[in-house]
């Protein structure tokens, strides 16, 4: 196959920040998506709906003219969130779902959540309206070895708080271990995972073969091969529990390249190229549609895009290294391997 067109694909995780940054991020994501759940880890955190819309609104401004692409919004869950604020924002449209942190698990993760009980009643509203729960899933304890933080979440966090929530739709934000993977599979509809573009190429030795490689640290952190194979398994399975979520995520190259460097790979801009060349090695380019443009819309009950974006392939397509910022030069992620689709 030398041609690929398929529905306008959407981004179910990404990090657009905020300022001068969400000026530079924005046209990055509006190119080749046509929606986007946004994050809500801003300094402060976006917590009420008020304050989703209004950075709505902030997003919308940061568009190019001639964009097609509309942000959906999350709010942030803490353990003071009112869960009449969450309903209304969900009835007027201004929320799509709303995102859980475990307080200390990643990049502005400290106003999360570190008592469950405080936050039961918004969770059993949220079950009651169908409003989507988005989980960053990691334990933070101090004894738990960062490569098992995700599995042990699943069995003595999100497996407990399912079981006590009937009828919650979950989200299982970029998993990166089989156990994420076998759990999601076995969850029924009111489950669904995201998976990004950089966990599909890498495992944990591009952060730290041949010299620590901060641009491959992310959370939650690659891990061994096993687990990306899992991952490419359920991406290209056509499974509608798997939908893609980029959890692109912009820091400037200072932010990331110190002592103790920020988390987060940038793939807004590479993704559908990088997609399209992990989907031809698996053999499976006829099920990129359904992981990029089919299966999250029926997850989030959302109409598919009705435009498409055609791929073609062909010599090496080469993006920009560095996407300037007005906090510094963002570094895009390097894939490793040469890309022969370039969206047209
Ligand atoms: N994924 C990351 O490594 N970083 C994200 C936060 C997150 O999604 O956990 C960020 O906001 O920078
Ligand atoms: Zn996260
Ligand atoms: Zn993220």
């Amino acid at each position: 196959m030398q041609r690929l067109t398929i529905r306008r694909p959407d981004d179910w995780h990404l990090h657009l920040r905020d300022g001068a940054m969400l000026r530079a991020m924005a046209p990055e994501s509006a190119r080749h998506f046509g929606r986007a759940i946004i994050m809500p880890n801003l300094v402060p955190p976006v917590v009420t709906g008020a304050q989703a819309a209004a950075y709505r609104d902030r997003i919308l401004a940061a568009l190019p003219d001639d964009a097609d692409f509309t942000p959906l919004m999350t709010l942030y869950l803490t353990e003071d969130t009112d869960p009449d604020d969450v309903a209304s924002a969900a009835d007027a449209g201004i929320v799509t779902a709303v995102k859980l942190y475990p307080a200390g698990a990643t990049t502005n993760s400290a106003s999360g959540v570190r008592d469950f009980d405080k936050v039961r009643g918004v969770l059993e509203r949220m079950a009651e309206i169908g409003l989507p729960l988005c989980v960053h899933g990691e334990v933070v304890d101090a004894d738990i070895d960062i490569f098992d933080r995700e599995a042990v979440f699943i069995d003595r966090v999100l497996d407990p708080l399912r079981r006590a929530t009937p009828g919650l739709r979950v989200v299982m934000e970029h998993i990166t271990t089989r156990q994420g993977v076998d759990y999601a599979r076995a969850g029924g509809p009111d489950l669904g995972a995201t998976i990004t573009t950089h966990h599909l190429v890498i495992n944990r030795n591009a952060i730290l073969v041949g010299g620590i490689k901060p641009h491959y640290y992310c959370l939650p952190v690659a891990k061994r091969e096993e687990h990306r194979l899992a991952l490419r398994a359920a991406a290209t399975s056509g499974d509608a529990a798997f939908f893609l979520g980029t959890d692109s995520a912009p820091h400037s190259d200072p932010a990331k390249e110190q002592a103790c460097g920020c988390a987060g790979c940038f793939t807004a801009t590479n993704t559908l190229s990088i997609l399209a060349e992990v989907f031809e090695q698996e053999d499976a380019l006829d099920r990129l549609e359904s992981f990029a443009s089919l299966n999250g819309p029926a997850f989030y009950r959302l109409p598919v895009n009705e435009a498409t974006v055609t791929l073609q392939k062909g010599e090496p397509v080469v993006y920009p290294v560095k996407i300037a910022s007005g906090e510094g030069p963002v570094t895009v992620f390097d894939p490793m391997m040469p890309l022969h689709w370039r969206v047209m």
